[in-house]
């Protein structure tokens, strides 16, 4: 029963954190800017348009950006540097980690490569001389308004769960092998709107969505949707 409280309860939160946020959709509309999601990753895309879905326009720009070494704040920001070399105006990246606890937090940043060469499988036998299979998705979006002067913003979300055997479809990454805490399916098997309520994606765009509506730096670069119709700030 609590299990069940949990799943549905906590999504909701989420959700409820979007809400409203067809403002940032009107205001960069209205600002002449669109915000601009600079990734190489196709089912990144899908799933930040999904959850960002008649709230946030995102324009998408397919720029293989350099892969940094370091923790994850430092390799967004380090992301976003880069990709404000090549878009005029905001901008956003995002770095995802796959961290084992027992495995002091590796692979973390390092998982597309350890996907890449032992794939979903691999991962699961990584950990089987451990008894500790806890693991946790990590997301981290670096925000810059596009002027190099004004400090990069970042913005996490963290989802805890357990490297189980893969189950599922396979048509993206790690996802058949990450059970969340309070799910029985893993996060390839369970419905893409769930994942997307619950994942450390989405709480991460739940975080930056906030930002962007709360902040008075960045609503001064944008018109914002008031009850009464448009206004300039
Ligand atoms: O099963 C998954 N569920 C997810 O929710 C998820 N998010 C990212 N990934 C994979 O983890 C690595 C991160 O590396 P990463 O952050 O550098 O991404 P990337 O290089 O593919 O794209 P980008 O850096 O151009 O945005 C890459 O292999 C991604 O495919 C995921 N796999
Ligand atoms: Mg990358």
């Amino acid at each position: 029963m609590i299990k069940l409280v949990f799943k549905y309860l906590e999504p909701y939160n989420y959700l409820q954190k979007l809400r409203g946020c067809s403002s940032i959709a009107m205001a960069l509309k209205n600002s002449g800017k669109t915000l601009v999601f600079v990734t190489g990753n196709v089912k990144k895309l899908e799933e930040v348009n999904a959850i960002l879905e008649g709230k946030v326009k995102v324009e998408a720009r397919s720029i293989d950006l350099p892969e940094f070494q370091g923790e994850p704040e430092f390799i967004s920001v380090a992301k976003c540097k880069e990709a404000i070399k090549h878009i005029d105006g905001p901008v956003i990246v995002e770095d995802t980690c796959l961290c084992f606890n027992a495995l002091g937090g590796l692979p973390g940043p390092y998982i597309k490569w350890f996907l890449k060469k032992l794939g979903p499988e691999g991962l699961h036998r990584m950990l089987l001389g451990w008894d500790d299979k806890s693991a946790y998705a990590l997301c981290t979006f670096a925000y810059s308004s596009g002027d190099p002067d004004e400090e990069i913003k970042v913005f996490s979300g963290k989802t805890p769960g357990t490297i189980v055997e893969p189950r599922g479809p396979t048509d993206f990454g790690w996802d058949p092998c990450f059970q969340p805490d309070g799910f029985d399916q893993t996060y390839a098997e369970m419905p893409k709107d769930i994942k997307n309520d619950i994942s450390h994606r989405g709480k991460a765009l739940a975080a930056l969505a906030e930002y962007l509506l709360s902040s008075g730096e960045a609503k001064k670069k944008m018109r914002i949707e008031e009850p009464d119709g448009l206004i300039e700030k």
